[in-house]
C-alpha cells in the first residue's frame, strides 16, 4: 500500500521571527528521516519568510485561507496567495477554526474545493469534541464532518491529507489513546471504503493530532492506520525532531 508517513507541524498563533528562524534552524540540523513528509503550518504573517529560509524538503502550510482568489474579504487571504509566495499545503477545518471562529462543515467544505482548485493540498482536519464522545458519537461526527469533503474534494484525494484530531485531546496532554486512535482511523477506513472508494481507503494518509509528544509518538506511530501526526506545542520544540522520526 505504502502510505508515505506525513508529520505536520501546526504553529497555530506562536512565534516571532527570531522564534520562527530558530525551530527551521532545529529543523534543518534534524537529521529528519528522509522517508517522512514533512509539512509545518505558519502564521500568515510569516509565510513568505520561512518559505524562503526553509530546504526543499520541508513543506510549508497556511493554517487557513478563503474560498475565493481575491476580492473584498478583509483579513483574508487566498489559495493564490499562498501559492504566490511558494507554499503548496493550507490546513483546512482545524477545530480552533470550527470552534473559535465558527467555521461550519460547508464553510470548511468550500475551502476545500478551492484550495485544491487552486492547486494546494490541503490537511483537512475532523473530530469529535468531549461531549460528542462522551455521547458516543465520535463515528457519527467524524462520518458527517468526512461526508461534508466528499464533493469538495472528487478525484483529488491524493492532494488531501485527513487529520483526526479528537478535541477533547488537543492542547489538553491528554492524548488519544493508540486503540482510540487506531480505532477511529480504522472505522474512516472502512467508511471511506464504502462512501468514497476501496481505493480512496487504501490510500488516504490519517494523521492523528492532539497532544503528540516524544514521549508518545512512536506508540502511535506503530498503530496500522495512523500514518502521521498534526502536533501543535511540540512542534514549536526540539522534540519535533524526534517526532518526524517516530517511524525509525
Ligand atoms: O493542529 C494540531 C493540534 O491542534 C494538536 O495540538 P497539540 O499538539 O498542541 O495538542
Amino acid at each position: 500500500m505504502g502510505r508515505k508517513f506525513v508529520v505536520g507541524g501546526n504553529w497555530k498563533m506562536n512565534g516571532d521571527k527570531k522564534q520562527v528562524t530558530e525551530i527551521v534552524e532545529t529543523l534543518k540540523k534534524g537529521p529528519l528521516d528522509p522517508n517522512v513528509e514533512v509539512v509545518i503550518g505558519v502564521p500568515a504573517i510569516y509565510l513568505e519568510y520561512v518559505q524562503s529560509i526553509v530546504p526543499n524538503t520541508i513543506n510549508v502550510a497556511a493554517q487557513n485561507c478563503w474560498k475565493a482568489p481575491k476580492g473584498a474579504f478583509t483579513g483574508e487571504i487566498s489559495p493564490a496567495m499562498i501559492k504566490d509566495i511558494g507554499a503548496n499545503w493550507v490546513i483546512l477545518g482545524h477545530s480552533e477554526r470550527r470552534t473559535i471562529f465558527g467555521e461550519k462543515d460547508d464553510l470548511v467544505a468550500e475551502k476545500v474545493a478551492h484550495a485544491l482548485e487552486s492547486g494546494l493540498k490541503v490537511i483537512a482536519c475532523i473530530g469529535e469534541t468531549l461531549e460528542e464522545r462522551e455521547a458516543g458519537k465520535t463515528e457519527e461526527v467524524v462520518f458527517r464532518q468526512t461526508k461534508a469533503l466528499l464533493p469538495a474534494i472528487g478525484s483529488n484525494w491524493d492532494k488531501v491529507v485527513l487529520a483526526y484530531e479528537p478535541v477533547w485531546a488537543i492542547g489538553t496532554g491528554k492524548t488519544a489513546s493508540p486503540q482510540q486512535a487506531q480505532d477511529v482511523h480504522a472505522s474512516l477506513r472502512n467508511w471511506l471504503s464504502a462512501n468514497a472508494s476501496a481505493d480512496v481507503a487504501s490510500s488516504v494518509r490519517i494523521q492523528y493530532g492532539g497532544s503528540v509528544t516524544a514521549a508518545n509518538a512512536k506508540e502511535l506511530a506503530a498503530c496500522p492506520d495512523i500514518d502521521g501526526f498534526l502536533v501543535g506545542g511540540a512542534s514549536l520544540k526540539p522534540e519535533f525532531v524526534d517526532i518526524v522520526n517516530a517511524t525509525q
